[in-house]
């Protein structure tokens, strides 16, 4: 029990009167009870070696029916205010699949959904073990208006809090080793019954002779029995209603233990220790070679693309038809980190002829929102069959850390099975400190994606950026570029109003030399 906890007086959370005017207007379609919200974004769990090095904090909440589980499960995301990605994860999502015949009993109120067996305590401990170490889960979906688990399933990826709730969610000891911190919230048995009436009416189809019935046969019994003597488990108990103070203590708790295990990413990939020239004055940058980059062949061709792109008087329909033209020949040039299996075709004159068949089982492309979109064009003229995800990545603007925003990732990767034989390329416009890469590259391996099925593709990479690090940390993924620039500098970019800047002078970035700007900006703008 985290010793800054005390178990809050059960008189406190069973003296409250009867009373059923606390509870707000209730919808009248079942609600989504899996929610990921994202209020901040979330910045780094991994260290400069690639490793993760922070588990989701997990919250397990479990109480009677109608105790008031959920509503505390959501006072307290809307209590931490500006926080990361946290889920809910509801053990409702988690009662077994019924045969016809049990379902039938169901629906006449004779079958027991209060016994531990009636819901999948494994799959929940998978599902939720998978989310706290930072890995995508695709939980079930369930009806309780046909009793039935549906046939589809949810993505869940990405929270750094977690709350698990659910009536039986302190009963299982592999489960509650889950827990980071464990809740009960203990509720006067007569408000848990008149809450649970008017909510299995209005959301749940059911009518009040059956909800009553099935109160006094199983719900009643299971609360003695199985629910109310895991609160022993709880560090803290939470009242029924009322329970603002108690719930701000977690939130207390939680930002506390949020802001230790904040890890401080940025500075560690940070440009300047690159830039070390020793004594001798030789310059400690890794040698390209060292870099394993794959870099296009320096044609006229590719250099006189490029020499347009980097020309601040470059018209934006130009920059765009010439970003194109090099996103395509670079994404042809990937191609070659596939593999590829010799092909017998029959040609028009009736004579064989051996060639390759690419041997990718599932292929996909992510890009890294929104400098990445200028790559976009390219990828399709290549490949317009394969689907092509996004990531939004971006700086905070007061730690500089990266966050990620959003990750709308195709099926290949989302589903765990196929993400082990999928091929990803990942589109950027620039390498720069890599911080964008490094969270990118992060997300696909915490899905299951083999680091040496990532290609990176890129126009520009800056030898003096976070590359190395990204190198070190990454050395399996591969990286195609059109160029490698050699410095990264802080530096003011021109014309630029914004924050901190209403006269345009300028605003402070790492800036790529001789690099092409801001390669978002002049596609899109
Ligand atoms: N502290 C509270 N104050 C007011 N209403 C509450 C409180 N806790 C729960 N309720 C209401 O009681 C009902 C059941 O609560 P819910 O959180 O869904 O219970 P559980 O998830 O434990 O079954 C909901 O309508 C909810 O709005
Ligand atoms: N098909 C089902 C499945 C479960 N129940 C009842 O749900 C209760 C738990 O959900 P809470 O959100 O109230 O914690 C549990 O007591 C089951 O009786 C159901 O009625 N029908």
């Amino acid at each position: 029990m985290p010793d800054e906890f005390m178990k809050i007086s059960e008189s406190l959370s069973t003296t409250q009167p009867f009373n059923v005017s606390d509870s707000p207007t209730l919808p009248t379609l079942q609600p989504k009870k899996n929610t990921v919200l994202i209020s901040h974004g979330r910045p780094p769990w991994y260290s400069e070696d690639g490793h993760r090095i922070s588990d989701a904090f997990v919250i397990g909440v479990a109480g009677g029916s109608g105790s008031g589980k959920t509503h505390v499960a959501r006072e307290i995301i809307r209590k931490l205010g500006s926080v990361p990605t946290v889920t809910i994860l509801s053990q409702d999502s988690f009662y077994k699949y019924l045969e016809p015949e049990e379902q039938a009993l169901a629906h006449a109120n004779k079958h027991d959904f209060d016994h531990p067996s009636a819901l999948d305590l494994d799959l929940f401990s998978k599902c939720l073990a998978d989310l706290k170490h930072c890995k995508q889960s695709n939980i079930p979906v369930y009806s309780f208006a046909q009793h039935q688990r549906l046939p589809e399933k949810k993505y869940l990826y990405g929270a750094t809090i977690i709350i698990a709730e659910g009536i039986m969610a302190l009963v299982d000891p592999a489960l509650r080793d889950l827990y980071d911190l464990k809740v009960f919230v203990q509720c006067d048995s007569d408000l848990m019954l008149a809450r649970r009436l008017r909510r299995d009416v209005k959301e749940r189809g059911r009518d009040v002779n059956g909800i009553l019935d099935q109160y006094l046969r199983y719900v009643k019994p299971s609360y003695d029995n199985f629910v109310r003597p895991t609160s022993k488990y709880a560090d803290i108990i939470v009242p029924g209603s009322n329970n603002s103070v108690a719930i701000d203590l977690i939130c207390t708790h939680i930002r506390q233990k949020f802001d230790e295990r904040t890890n401080k990413f940025r500075p560690k990939i940070a440009i300047p220790h690159l830039h070390f020239t020793s004594l001798s004055g030789t310059s400690t940058l890794e040698s390209v070679e060292d870099l394993d980059l794959t870099i296009l062949p320096q044609t006229p061709q590719i250099q006189g693309i490029l020499t347009i792109l980097r020309d601040k008087t470059c018209p934006r329909q130009d920059f765009i038809f010439f970003s194109d033209r090099l996103s395509t020949i670079l994404v042809e040039h990937a191609f070659q980190h596939l593999p590829y299996i010799p092909w017998t075709v029959t040609t028009p004159v009736g004579v064989d002829s051996t060639g390759k068949k690419l041997d990718a089982q599932y292929l996909c492309g992510v890009v890294i929102q929104r400098s990445g979109g200028a790559l976009e064009k390219g990828f399709k003229r290549v490949i317009n069959t394969v689907p092509l995800g996004s990531m939004l990545i971006q700086s905070d603007s007061k730690s500089a850390e990266p966050l990620l925003l959003q990750a709308n990732l195709p099926l290949y990767v989302r589903l765990r099975h196929l993400a082990e034989d999928t091929y990803v390329f990942v589109l950027d416009a620039q390498i720069g400190t890599a911080a964008a890469a490094f969270m990118s590259i992060r997300v696909l391996l915490d899905h299951g994606i083999r680091e040496d099925h990532i290609v990176f593709v890129t126009f520009l990479v800056a030898r003096g950026g976070g590359v190395s690090i990204l190198r070190q940390a990454f050395p399996l993924m591969k990286i195609v570029c059109a160029a490698v620039d050699e410095t990264m500098q802080e530096g003011w970019l021109e014309g630029y109003k914004g924050e901190g800047n209403p006269e345009g002078v300028g605003r402070k970035v790492w800036l790529m030399k001789p690099g092409m700007g801001q390669i978002g900006d002049r596609y899109y703008l």
